[in-house]
């Protein structure tokens, strides 16, 4: 285990922003402030330190600074120091021009790929956005989850993408019109690596969750039991070997090519897998419990892959970012929360609009008041 605590934040002309810097002392984080007064911005700029388009999912151009008057937002940077076994790395992302499409990373001063960025960074989090995931579409879910796998193995995302890159290829080949039977093989046989690797590493995933969320019995957060409906992660999780899995996916994608065409998409495979939770001792599926047991539930899952990572033999200790969750829960599951967050040492950056909600961290977190473009921290000692 490698242990990893961001020391400083500075944002420049990042959302609501323009310059703001704040110190940090590695013990977690509470940001409190009105609505509107930029705590998810600054959880999203943190969000930016690992690869991909951070927890709001945004264009890079929406993050740009836009003042009253200015068309396009401005060139935009999120900076850090990230201490790692107690040396400190600086860590950088943003774009370089206004309205950039593409955004740059730096480590220690040099431009790197933004893969990078997860050797030195693993993230789970949890915002408002999650808050309808069992009650709407698989997509949302599929990927709320693969956010976890990714957290534990990185490679995922690589595999995610040349899977995603391959299928829209494919399609555009067999909806285009008659298509070159070796070139739809070629890319059949990479959907098939790629999309035997997602099934493995999201089987391993739910399987070492699972067993995380066992163990943590006694907690008050519901108890979960958790299944991937899909027939690929389901081979992967009753042991069937990533090589056979890979065999009979571009067997079925062979197969399957005049179907695929006559639908329009892509009817087997891997990006159709789902999460299935059910709350354990109701026996009752998630979509069917209350707001607030829904919360708690998919709070379990975030916590348990946080702790598990926390608790891995290698690879960096998770930063756990938790947008206007301590309102959702009473004071009981509140104070387990931040029980289990200091328990497992968590750089954990949480917000609310009231410091009542914190009272139980104060003295074992930073407190930091949020004003629209300031930061001010709280006396919390
Ligand atoms: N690109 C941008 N340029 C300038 N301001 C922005 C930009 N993007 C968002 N904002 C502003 O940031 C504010 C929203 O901040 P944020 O979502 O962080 O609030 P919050 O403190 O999390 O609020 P809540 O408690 O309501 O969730 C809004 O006032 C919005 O106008």
């Amino acid at each position: 285990m490698t242990r990893t605590a961001l020391t400083r934040l500075t944002l420049t002309d990042f959302r609501s922003y323009g310059r703001a810097e704040l110190p940090l002392d590695g013990r977690p984080v509470y940001l409190i402030g009105p609505n509107g007064a930029g705590k998810t911005n600054l959880l999203e700029a943190v969000s930016l330190l690992t690869p991909g388009r951070g927890l709001r999912g945004a264009s890079l151009a929406e993050m740009g600074r836009r003042l009253p008057g200015e068309g396009q937002g401005r060139a935009w940077a999120v900076a850090a120091t990230l201490e790692i076994d107690g040396e400190p790395v600086r860590l950088g992302t943003g774009t370089e021009v206004a309205g950039a499409v593409r955004r740059t990373v730096r480590l220690e001063g040099e431009t790197v790929p933004p893969g990078r960025l997860a050797d030195h960074q693993r993230q789970v989090w949890l915002t408002p956005a999650q808050d309808r995931l069992f009650l709407e579409g698989a997509g949302d879910r599929r990927r709320f989850f693969d956010r976890l796998v990714f957290a534990a193995e990185p490679a995922h995302a690589a595999h995610a993408s040349a899977y995603e890159k391959s299928q829209r290829e494919r399609m555009r080949l067999l909806t285009d019109g008659p298509a070159d039977p070796d070139w739809l093989s070629a890319l059949e046989a990479r959907l098939g690596e790629a999309g035997a690797l997602m099934a493995a590493a999201r089987a391993r995933t739910l399987s070492a969750l699972q067993n995380e969320i066992d163990e943590r019995g006694d907690r008050p957060f519901p108890q979960a039991r958790l299944s991937l409906s899909g027939p690929w992660e389901q081979m992967a999780g009753q042991g069937v070997a990533t090589e056979d899995i890979e065999a009979r996916l571009v067997a079925a994608l062979a197969s399957a090519r005049e179907r695929d065409a006559a639908a329009g998409r892509m009817l087997t495979g891997p990006h159709r897998g789902d999460l299935e939770v059910i709350h354990a001792e109701k026996d009752r599926p998630a979509a069917e419990c209350s707001t607030g047991e829904q919360k708690a539930l998919i709070l379990n899952l975030v916590l348990g892959q946080a702790a598990r990572l926390s608790r891995a033999e290698s690879g960096p200790n998770p930063i756990l970012l938790l947008d206007e969750v301590a309102a959702h829960l009473d004071r009981r599951r509140r104070a387990a929360l931040f029980d289990e967050i200091t328990a497992l040492k968590l750089q954990a950056f949480l917000t609310g609009t009231d410091e009542h909600l914190f009272e139980d961290l104060k003295g074992r977190a930073q407190g930091v008041h949020v004003d629209g473009s300031s930061l001010a921290y709280l006396d919390t000692e």
